[in-house]
């Protein structure tokens, strides 16, 4: 008998998947919140243009309210795209009605850089904001809702504190990508600034949605708006970090990295404890790379570049081995790391060179790479690193070592 915090999303659906309500569910299932749906209107549109809008009848849209609030308890809801003012006072009525908590995310043009919203619709979203418990307007957004220019970091300061004091809303000013990501919020009079991590990419299509919708699924799930707000500011910079080349225009930031991220780190946890039991299954194997007292390490890095190791390795004692410590994650780097980064292999173990290993290499049976270009089994720093594309492919290289 599970459950979930519910979370509503107020906003309009993008074809192309990386804004509006697509990102918004996204969000909110990737931070454990189940989202329901009050669509606003309909966009065609990619990564390179919004072709057309339809707007979705206000009873239509009122219907939606109606029958999900009849069934489910949402506390919070955030808007995104409200394409005109009739939209506008439906959504201000409902909202009202059941009481829902707002994030008013005033969405204005996409990406791609096309109006998403009619010109008269701005004074409604200014009416709508003075009811919300927080407005997160862009640079762009807030300038049209104050007139102001925001050009430095100072202005963005200047012009979250304006919004806070004229309409008597919580407010968080994005600078977006030319700011370097800093953002400044006032919330309750108190001021709160948040930087961002310098990512130079142009897919950003979708990252103010999901910074809106993360705020909202942690207030779902109990957060206090400051810490909601600190928490969702970490969220969009890792779904932009972590952004796909999709389409040719500004790809889609990826809110499910968050999860997969973790599952990946997962993953690679369960491979190396694969690889620890076959190394201790393999003693001969072991003994044939690895010198008398000497260690060797394994490694495993993900698709998202986080590093997997043995804390302590494994070390060889004349005739039996011993797994020294735990697996733990970007914990350091090591030589396996530096191999895995130098070839953009996943899986990795370094040893000696042992005069074994020497005979193999003389023979002609065994290729050793000094700069990893070429070969899987290379030599970096007087020792060697065998490494592969995938674990059982490792597996199958340490077994032919065993002849
Ligand atoms: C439907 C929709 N909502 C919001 C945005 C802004 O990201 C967009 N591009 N499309």
């Amino acid at each position: 008998m599970s459950t979930r915090p519910v979370a509503m999303t107020i906003a309009g659906s993008d074809s192309g998947g990386g804004a509006g309500i697509q990102a918004d569910l996204k969000t909110f299932t990737s931070l454990g919140v189940f989202g329901v749906t009050v669509i606003t209107a309909l966009t065609s549109q990619n990564t390179r243009k919004v072709a057309k809008i339809i707007e979705l009848p206000p009873d239509f849209i009122e219907s939606q309210f109606d029958v999900i609030m009849e069934d489910f308890q949402v506390k919070y809801a955030k808007t995104g795209m409200l394409a005109s003012s009739k939209v506008v006072e439906a959504v201000e009525k409902k909202v009202s009605q059941y009481r829902i908590n707002l994030v008013l995310d005033p969405v204005m043009i996409s990406k791609s850089g096309f109006p998403l919203v009619s010109e008269d619709t701005v004074r409604e979203i200014m009416r709508l904001a003075r009811k919300s418990m927080l407005i997160t307007p862009n640079k762009f957004e807030a300038e049209k809702l104050t007139g102001f220019r925001i050009r430095t970091n100072e202005d963005v300061k200047t012009t979250a504190l304006y919004l806070h004091k004229n309409l008597g809303v919580n407010v968080v000013v994005k600078g977006g990508k030319t700011l370097g990501g800093y953002d400044f919020a006032v919330i309750e009079g108190e001021e709160l600034e948040l930087k961002g991590d310098l990512i130079n990419t142009e897919n950003l299509h979708g990252s103010g949605d999901v910074f809106s919708a993360a705020i909202t699924a942690f207030l779902s799930r109990g957060m206090k708006l400051k810490d909601a707000l600190i928490q969702a500011k970490k969220v969009v910079s890792e779904a932009i970090k972590f952004s796909l080349s999709l389409g040719s225009g500004n790809g889609p930031v990826d809110p499910f990295s968050i999860i997969e991220r973790k599952s990946k780190i997962e993953e690679a946890r369960e491979n190396l404890e694969k690889l620890v039991e076959f190394i201790e299954k393999n003693p001969c194997i072991v003994k044939k790379v690895l010198s008398h007292e000497e260690k060797m390490n394994i490694g495993y890095v993900t698709e998202y570049g986080d590093f997997a190791t043995l804390a302590g390795g494994i070390v060889r004692y004349i005739d039996w081995i011993k797994v020294d410590g735990p697996i733990v994650v970007n914990w350091y780097t090591n030589l396996v790391a530096k191999a895995l980064k130098l070839t953009g292999k996943r899986v990795g173990v370094s040893f000696s060179l042992t005069n074994e290993l020497l005979n193999l290499v003389e023979t002609g049976s065994l290729k050793i790479s000094e700069s990893g270009i070429y070969g899987d089994l290379l030599m970096i720093d007087g020792k060697v690193v065998l490494v592969a594309e995938s674990l059982d492919e490792l597996i199958t290289k340490l077994e032919g070592l065993r002849k």
